[in-house]
């Protein structure tokens, strides 16, 4: 078990490697966060498995640590969390700001513990990522919410079950109002809610508190407020189906045959449509899901969606794997405008793409080549590995640490299934 932050300051890969074996998956960096944020709720203990040991993690842990909970590794992938009586309901800005899942906390405090003060969050600079609907959400449970100098200031005197509207599926504002509800008197129907499988996963850990959470991924969650939330003595995360997501697509990228275990296949439907569209062989099973890449791969078209749509947190690394499929892919980014970034990183590898706005034209190229490129965010590491397995000669990822963010032994992982990287 390694409980510290990781951080290097470059990847460096021979390309040209063909993936082959098994690899496990590890359990949902977006899951665990917002486990990890709901459990300041609780009264009793909560033991959690399957917690990815990555560094959001390892943040989210040091920040609910500063807020009072006690929180121990108790063996690998396995977190003891017990929340204080009484909260430090400021966490620390130089934490907060490291995570877009701060956000997160917002919901419980209040709900808990009736105030916040929150930095607004950090995260990935993926696109204009404001905050409205959960304020309209939380406003209209009965909070009163301010911004003042980089901070959320929020009070309430005791949360209203009420009748909100998401203007958009987002999973964020989802999460927050699911939890805050929990404790709000009577009953709560959040509507045009995001479907996520992080969704249900968090509407599941929160029954298992005691709250009464019904709908989760469908259109509508309903709620019916409780007084208190106990503990739990074991709750299993689900696994990462963007981790997931990226071993497949390095292994249709680099013509490999890999065999994914710990995955819940149909959490992984909108990406192995995708991937056998492009002439790659996928079987599934409950729990494994095995990539085969043995015949030319196709070109095709992808557009961002919420979930049951392609997810955005792959859209980077699908496109790396297109830069090299001969004739036009088109990619569409309905989600974080900013998600193009990785584009230019991979031109310098020789990749050929035009960026317009909210699409993305791709024109195969017969081979990338590896140099030194940098990681813009942390999907947009993963694309830049996934480039440089398939990419001739050596290339240099500069900002790993972002990749650091999600992936738990990135590199381990890869060289199991034959890649050539290390890092320094
Ligand atoms: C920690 C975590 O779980 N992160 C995930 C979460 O981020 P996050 O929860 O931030 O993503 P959202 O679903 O909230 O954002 C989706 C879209 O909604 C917009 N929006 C969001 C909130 C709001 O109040 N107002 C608003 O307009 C955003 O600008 C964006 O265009 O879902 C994203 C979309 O699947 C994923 O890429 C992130 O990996
Ligand atoms: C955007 C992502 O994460 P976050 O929301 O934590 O920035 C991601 O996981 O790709």
């Amino acid at each position: 078990m390694n409980t510290a932050v990781l951080s290097r300051e470059k990847i460096i890969i021979n390309g040209k490697a063909v993936l082959k074996g098994n690899i496990k998956i590890g359990g949902a960096k977006n899951a665990a966060l917002a486990l990890m944020s709901a459990a300041i709720m609780a009264d009793g203990e909560i033991i959690l498995e399957n917690v990815p040991e990555i560094n959001d993690v390892m943040v989210m842990l040091e920040i609910i640590r500063s807020m009072g909970a006690d929180v121990a590794w108790q063996e690998k992938e396995t977190l003891k969390i017990k929340s204080p009586e009484k909260v430090n309901s400021h966490p620390p800005y130089n934490l907060v700001k490291k995570l877009r899942a701060s956000n997160l906390l917002l919901g419980p405090m209040l709900a808990r513990y009736g105030k916040a003060k929150v930095a607004l969050p950090g995260g990935c600079k993926i696109g204009n990522r404001p905050m409205d609907l959960h304020f309209k959400g939380l406003c209209g449970l009965g909070a009163q919410l301010e911004l003042d100098r980089g901070y959320i200031k929020a009070e309430a005197g005791g949360l209203q079950g009420a009748r909100v509207y998401l203007d958009f599926p987002s999973v964020g504002a989802t999460e927050n109002l699911m939890m805050a509800a929990c404790l709000a008197q009577g009953q709560t129907v959040i509507e045009n809610v995001a479907k996520e499988p992080e969704i249900v996963d968090l509407a599941n850990f929160l029954n298992c508190l005691g709250a009464k959470v019904r709908g989760a991924g469908t259109d509508v969650i309903k709620i019916q407020g409780v007084d208190k939330l106990s503990g739990c003595s074991r709750y299993c995360v689900i696994p990462d189906r963007i981790e997931a997501g990226t071993f497949m697509v390095a292994a249709a990228a680099t013509g490999g045959d890999v065999t994914l275990e710990n995955v819940i296949s149909t959490h992984l439907e909108p990406v192995s449509a995708k991937l056998r569209e492009a002439n790659v062989e996928i079987t599934e099973d409950e729990d494994t899901i095995r990539v085969k890449a043995g015949r030319p791969l196709k070109p095709i078209d992808i557009k961002t969606m919420p979930y049951p749509g392609f997810p955005t947190d792959l859209q980077s690394q699908m496109m790396a794997m297109l830069t090299t499929i001969p004739g036009t892919s088109i990619i569409t980014e309905n989600i974080f405008e900013n998600r193009f970034q990785v584009a230019d990183e991979l031109k310098r590898l020789g990749a050929n793409i035009k960026v317009e706005g909210r699409l993305a034209v791709i024109e195969g190229v017969q081979s990338l080549q590896g140099t030194q490129v940098k990681a813009t965010d942390l999907r947009a590491g993963a694309a830049l590995v996934v480039a440089a397995l398939t990419a001739a000669g050596t290339t240099e990822i500069y900002k790993p640490d972002y990749i650091y963010r999600g992936y738990h032994q990135f590199e381990k992982k890869l060289k199991q299934l034959g890649a050539d990287i290390t890092s320094l």
